[in-house]
C-alpha cells in the first residue's frame, strides 16, 4: 500500500497527489480562495441541526451518489438522475418509518479518490493511479495520469453548476444537502472561509474523512477539527474503541449533537462482530453522534471478468447487521451511505431486475467503485422501508418490491 504523504500544515497528510509543479498548485489555490464560496455557512448550520435530530432518533439520514463524480458526466442529466433517485428513496423510507429523512448527496465536490496503491501497472508500464478528476484523468496515459492543478478550478466550476441545478430541483421537493470526502487539502483550504459564526469549509455542507485518512495525528482530522461544518468519519473493521473515542474528543469536543457522524463500513461478514463494542462504548461515553451504515466499501469483490463489483445481497446483509446491532443496544441506526446513480448501469450484481456477473461489461461506467443502479437503489429503499417500518401494514406495503 502506497500512501503519498505531504506535510501541509505540520501534521502528515496521507493520500495527497504528487503535484509536479507546486507553484502552479499555489497559484490555483490562491485563485480559488478569492472566488465565491460554494455553499453558505447558515446552510451548514441547518444541516447540523437536522443531523442532531437524527442523533436523537427523530430522523434518518440518506447519503448517496457517485463513488467519483467526473467532469465528463457532470451535468443536468446525471445530477437530476441522482437527485430523483435519492428523493424517491427518501420518500419511500420516510413514509414507512414515519420519520423525516435528511437527504444528502455525495455530489458537487466528490471528485477526489484515495487509492490502495499509488501506482498502476499495465503491460509493464507503471503510471500514477487515477485519484479522481480533481487530480488527474482516468485514461492510462502519462498525460492523463499526471496531476494537474487546473483540475481544482474545473471541479470548482462543475460543482458550482451542480449546486445551482440542485437549488432549482429542491425548490418544490424540500431541502437537499451536499457532501464529499475532504481529501485534497489544497482544495478544501482554498474554499474555507472565516464567517461571523466561525470558520467553515464552504466546498460542501458536510465533509467526511475517509477510512485511509482518519489518523488521529493526521492533517485531515486536524483540518476537520478546525471547521464548524457537520463532519463525518468512516470507521472500517480495524477501528478500535479508542480510535472512536479519541475522534470524538478531537472533532466534537463540545459534544454538539449533529456535529459528528460515524459511517460504519465493516463489511457484511464483520459488522455483527466489530460494530457492537464501538457503538456501546461511544454510547457509554455520553457522546451524541449519528451512526450510519456504508454497506458498499467493506463488500467490494472482483468478478470473474475482473470488474470490481458488489453483491446486492451483501449490501443488504450489512445494513441488516447494522440495524440488528443498534437495536440490540437500544441505540438509533441513523441511516445509510450508498454509492449509487440514477442511470441503468451494470456495476453491482443482484437486484429485482437482476444484474448477473456476465452482465457487468454491458454498462460498466464508474471510474472508481461500482454503484447501485436506479433499480438496485430502489430495492435497497424498499428493504430499508421494511426494516424501519413502524407498522406491519407499512412493511406489507413494501414487501412486493423485495420478493
Ligand atoms: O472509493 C473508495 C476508494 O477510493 C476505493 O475503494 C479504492 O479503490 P482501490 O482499492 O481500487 O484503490
Ligand atoms: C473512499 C471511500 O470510502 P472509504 O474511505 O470508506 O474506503 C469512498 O467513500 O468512496
Ligand atoms: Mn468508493
Amino acid at each position: 500500500m502506497t500512501n503519498h504523504t505531504a506535510a501541509v500544515t505540520g501534521a502528515p497528510a496521507a493520500q495527497q497527489p504528487e503535484w509536479p509543479d507546486p507553484d502552479a498548485l499555489r497559484a490555483v489555490a490562491d485563485d480559488l480562495s478569492g472566488r465565491p464560496a460554494l455553499v453558505r455557512a447558515e446552510d451548514c448550520d441547518r444541516l447540523r441541526e437536522q443531523l442532531a435530530a437524527v442523533a436523537r432518533g427523530e430522523a434518518l439520514l440518506l447519503q448517496g451518489g457517485d463513488c467519483a463524480e467526473t467532469l465528463a458526466e457532470a451535468g443536468p442529466a446525471t445530477t437530476s438522475g441522482k437527485y430523483r433517485t435519492l428523493a424517491l428513496m427518501a420518500a419511500v423510507i420516510s413514509e414507512a418509518a414515519d420519520l423525516p429523512v435528511v437527504r444528502l448527496g455525495r455530489i458537487a465536490g466528490q471528485f477526489a479518490k484515495p487509492r490502495s496503491s499509488g501506482t498502476e501497472t499495465r503491460d509493464g508500464v507503471e503510471l500514477p493511479s487515477y485519484r479522481g478528476d480533481m487530480v488527474n484523468g482516468p485514461a492510462f496515459t502519462a498525460a492523463d495520469r499526471t496531476p494537474d492543478p487546473d483540475r481544482l478550478r474545473q471541479v470548482y466550476r462543475a460543482s458550482a453548476d451542480t449546486l445551482a441545478q440542485l437549488g432549482e430541483l429542491s425548490v418544490q421537493g424540500g431541502e437537499f444537502w451536499t457532501s464529499h470526502e475532504a481529501l485534497v487539502l489544497e482544495y478544501e483550504r482554498a474554499l474555507t472561509r472565516e464567517t461571523p459564526a466561525g470558520r467553515y469549509a464552504l466546498s460542501g455542507h458536510l465533509l467526511w474523512i475517509g477510512e485511509r485518512t482518519r489518523q488521529l495525528d493526521g492533517a485531515h482530522v486536524e483540518f476537520a477539527s478546525q471547521v464548524r461544518n457537520p463532519v463525518a468519519v468512516k470507521l472500517g473493521p480495524t477501528s478500535t474503541t479508542d480510535d472512536a473515542l479519541r475522534l470524538i474528543d478531537r472533532l466534537d469536543p463540545d459534544r454538539e449533537p449533529g456535529r459528528l457522524t460515524f459511517i460504519s463500513r465493516m463489511g457484511a461478514r464483520a459488522v455483527r462482530d466489530t460494530l457492537p463494542d464501538l457503538v456501546a462504548k461511544v454510547a457509554a461515553s455520553g457522546a451524541e453522534v449519528v451512526w450510519i451504515c456504508d454497506p458498499m466499501h467493506g463488500n467490494t469483490v472482483s468478478s470473474p471478468s475482473g470488474h470490481k463489483t458488489r453483491r446486492l445481497d451483501d449490501v443488504l446483509d450489512e445494513i441488516r447487521g447494522f440495524l440488528e446491532v443498534h437495536r440490540s443496544l437500544g441505540t438509533h441506526p441513523g441511516g445509510v451511505h450508498l454509492e449509487l446513480t440514477g442511470d441503468h448501469v451494470t456495476e453491482c450484481v443482484g437486484g429485482t431486475y437482476e444484474i448477473r456477473p456476465e452482465d457487468l461489461p454491458t454498462r460498466y461506467e464508474t471510474t472508481c467503485d461500482p454503484r447501485l443502479n436506479l433499480g438496485q437503489a430502489l430495492d435497497v429503499a424498499f428493504e430499508l422501508a421494511a426494516m424501519y417500518a413502524v407498522s406491519p401494514l407499512a412493511a406489507r406495503g413494501t414487501s412486493w418490491a423485495t420478493a
